[in-house]
C-alpha cells in the first residue's frame, strides 16, 4: 500500500488526484493539507484537512503538492526533514523556486513537472525535434487558453514547450522569449519564441506550438478535455518516485519518454 499526502488538498487538482488515488488500488490518502483559511474541511469522508505539510510528510510514503509557488519553501522543507519524496504539480515557478528544488533534490528524491499528462509530455519531445530540423527562418509562437481561474501565465506547460523548442535549437529560452505584444511593436524579431495566453470559461488546457515558414504553418498541439488526465499522471508519478534515491527526476523518466 502507498499512502500519498496530498498538499493544495482543497483545491481543484487536490480534489480531482484524491478521486483517483480512491480508484488507484494499493494507494491511499494518507491526509491533506490546504491553508486554514480556503474553507475546506475534509478530503475525503473522515479524513480533516490540516495544515502543516511537515506534518503530513513524516505520515505518508510520497508528497504530491498542487497548490502555490509561496507554498514551496515549506513543502520543500518538510519532504527533506521527512525524507519524503515529493511530486510538484505547481506551476508559475520561478528561478529561486528552481533553485530550491535542485537543493532538495540532492538529499530526498523530487519530481517537478508543469503537465503530468502524457500527452503533453509527448508533445514536448515532438516540439524539440521539430524546433532542432527546421530552421530559423521558422517562426516560433507558443499559444495557450485555460479557465477564468488561472493566476499564472503564460501557463507551466507553455513555458515548457517553448523551452522544449528553444532547446530543439539550441538557445536559451530567456534569451529569445517574447512574452507580451501591445502598441507598435516593430516587426518580429528574428529567432524570438513568442508566447500568447487567452483565458475563459471552464478550459482545462489547451497548448499550440505553431511553427511558420514561408507558405506553410506546422502546428503542435494538445487539447486537456478533463484535468483527470494530470490527475492519473499525478498518481502515476508519486507511484513511481516512492521509493527512490535522492535526485531530480522528470515526467519523461515515469513515461518512459527520452529525456
Ligand atoms: N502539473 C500539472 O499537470 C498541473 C498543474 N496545475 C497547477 O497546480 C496548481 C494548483 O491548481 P488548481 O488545483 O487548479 O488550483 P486551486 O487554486 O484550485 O488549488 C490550489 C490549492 O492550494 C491551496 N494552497 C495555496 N497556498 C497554500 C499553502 N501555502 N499551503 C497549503 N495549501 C495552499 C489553496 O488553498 C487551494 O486549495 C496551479 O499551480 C496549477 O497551475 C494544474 C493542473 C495540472
Ligand atoms: O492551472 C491549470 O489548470 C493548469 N496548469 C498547468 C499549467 O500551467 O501548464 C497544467 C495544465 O495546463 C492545467
Amino acid at each position: 500500500m502507498t499512502r500519498i499526502g496530498l498538499i493544495g488538498a482543497g483545491g481543484r487538482m487536490g480534489r480531482a488526484i484524491a478521486q483517483v488515488i480512491a480508484a488507484t488500488p494499493d494507494t491511499e490518502i494518507a491526509g491533506g493539507v490546504d491553508r486554514p483559511d480556503a474553507g475546506a474541511n475534509e478530503i475525503a469522508p473522515g479524513l480533516q484537512i490540516m495544515a502543516q505539510a511537515a506534518v503530513l510528510a513524516g505520515q505518508c510514503d510520497v508528497l504530491v503538492d498542487f497548490s502555490s509557488p509561496s507554498a514551496l519553501p515549506e513543502n520543500l522543507a518538510a519532504a527533506r526533514a521527512a525524507n519524503t519524496p515529493i511530486v510538484i504539480g505547481t506551476t508559475g515557478l520561478e528561478a529561486q523556486h528552481h533553485a530550491l528544488i535542485d537543493a532538495a533534490a540532492a538529499q530526498v528524491a523530487v519530481l517537478q513537472a508543469a503537465n503530468t499528462s502524457l500527452g503533453v509530455n509527448l508533445i514536448g519531445h515532438l516540439v524539440r525535434e521539430a524546433a532542432a530540423r527546421l530552421g530559423p527562418d521558422w517562426d516560433i509562437e507558443v499559444l495557450e487558453m485555460h479557465h477564468r481561474h488561472k493566476v499564472d501565465a503564460p501557463s507551466g506547460t507553455g513555458l515548457f514547450l517553448g523551452t522544449a523548442a528553444a532547446a530543439g535549437r539550441g538557445v536559451d529560452l530567456d534569451q529569445v522569449s517574447d512574452r507580451a505584444r501591445d502598441g507598435i511593436t516593430g516587426p518580429r524579431r528574428e529567432g524570438h519564441i513568442g508566447f500568447a495566453v487567452m483565458r475563459g470559461g471552464s478550459v482545462a488546457g489547451d497548448h499550440q506550438v505553431v511553427f511558420a515558414g514561408e507558405g506553410e504553418r506546422i502546428e503542435i498541439g494538445h487539447r486537456a478535455e478533463t484535468r483527470e488526465i494530470f490527475a492519473r499522471g499525478a498518481v502515476k508519478a508519486a507511484l513511481w518516485l516512492a521509493g527512490k534515491p535522492a535526485g531530480r527526476y522528470w515526467m519523461t523518466d515515469v513515461l518512459g519518454l527520452p529525456r
